[in-house]
């Protein structure tokens, strides 16, 4: 029951302060049906900010936040009918089992009140490895597999938007690698996703399209092609041209003389006195 607009999330002129700070600063963005939209950023730029609001978390300070075509302050309940949110630290209830615990989230949204949990909550737990830890107690559950039930936890509902602060954090590669198929397969078959990441590697290989965030602000927005002309970035890395955009380039010098230093402690050099 979304209502008929062409975004699947839009925000104009989103500000957050905290005092005379300005963590966000006139974000504006819009997120289409399928699409998958990476938000890089170096430390403290305004990522989790950004989704906290967008995420009913945060109120913010001006501007406006559109989910599914409903107003996101004034109409919170329906927003977060329709979001899936992965936040980047996986707090949960301790004393839940993992089972208890999707029975928990499932019921928190419009059913017949009967707490089933979705069919797809079985292929996911599986998938992740997590069946034979369904019934444990979430005490036991390393910082990873928490990291997996909440991912269940939003897959298995299916919602249209799916926003996620840093998905492959305190994952293994296996399971980093399912995640990022998950995400592909989700937005072919009409699911938008927002994700705030640091890895280049997710951001080449998963999103249509990205936004570079420096000071609260989008410094640059596009796909990598786009953004690789922006930067004139001759290699096309995207970590070069995130360096370049962020304005963080002097960053190669400092990395081309920590290789080569005289100490040789990154590149390993034979130590003066060493073994021949
Ligand atoms: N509750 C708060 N009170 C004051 N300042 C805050 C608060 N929350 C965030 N900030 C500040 O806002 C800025 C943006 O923080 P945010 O966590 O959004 O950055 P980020 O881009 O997610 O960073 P990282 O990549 O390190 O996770 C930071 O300078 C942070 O200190």
């Amino acid at each position: 029951m979304t209502a008929i607009n062409d975004h699947m999330l839009e925000l104009r002129d989103l500000t957050k302060s905290f005092g005379t700070f300005h963590a966000v600063d006139g974000v504006s963005l819009t997120l289409g049906k399928g699409e998958i939209y990476g938000f890089l950023g170096p430390n403290g730029a305004g990522k989790t900010t950004t989704i906290k609001m967008m995420a009913g978390l945060l109120l913010p300070t001006s501007g406006e936040m559109l989910i599914g075509g409903f107003n996101m302050v004034k109409e919170p309940i329906r927003c977060k009918a329709i979001t899936g949110y992965i936040p980047d630290r996986p707090f949960l209830y301790e004393k839940l089992t993992g089972d208890e615990y999707l029975r928990f989230i499932s019921s928190l949204y419009p059913g017949d009140g009967a707490w089933p949990l979705p069919e797809a909550a079985d292929d996911y737990l599986e998938l992740f490895d997590l069946t034979e830890w369904r019934h444990h107690l979430i005490e036991g559950y390393s910082h990873g597999m928490r990291q997996k039930l909440i991912m269940t936890s939003v897959l298995m509902l299916d919602q249209p938007l799916i926003i996620v602060d840093e998905p492959m954090v305190g994952l293994d590669p296996k399971s980093a690698r399912i995640v990022k198929e998950l995400f592909k397969k989700k937005a072919e078959e009409g699911t938008s996703i927002f994700l705030s990441t640091h890895s280049m590697e997710i951001a080449e290989e998963l999103c249509d399209r990205i936004a570079i965030l420096v000071n609260g602000k989008i410094r640059a927005t596009g796909t990598v092609e786009e953004l690789r002309a922006l930067a004139k970035a001759g290699s096309g890395h995207l970590e070069d041209i995130f360096l370049e955009l962020t304005g963080a380039f002097e960053l190669q010098e400092v990395i081309k003389a920590l290789r080569t230093g005289p100490r040789g402690v990154v590149t390993g050099n034979k130590q003066p006195g060493g073994p021949a």
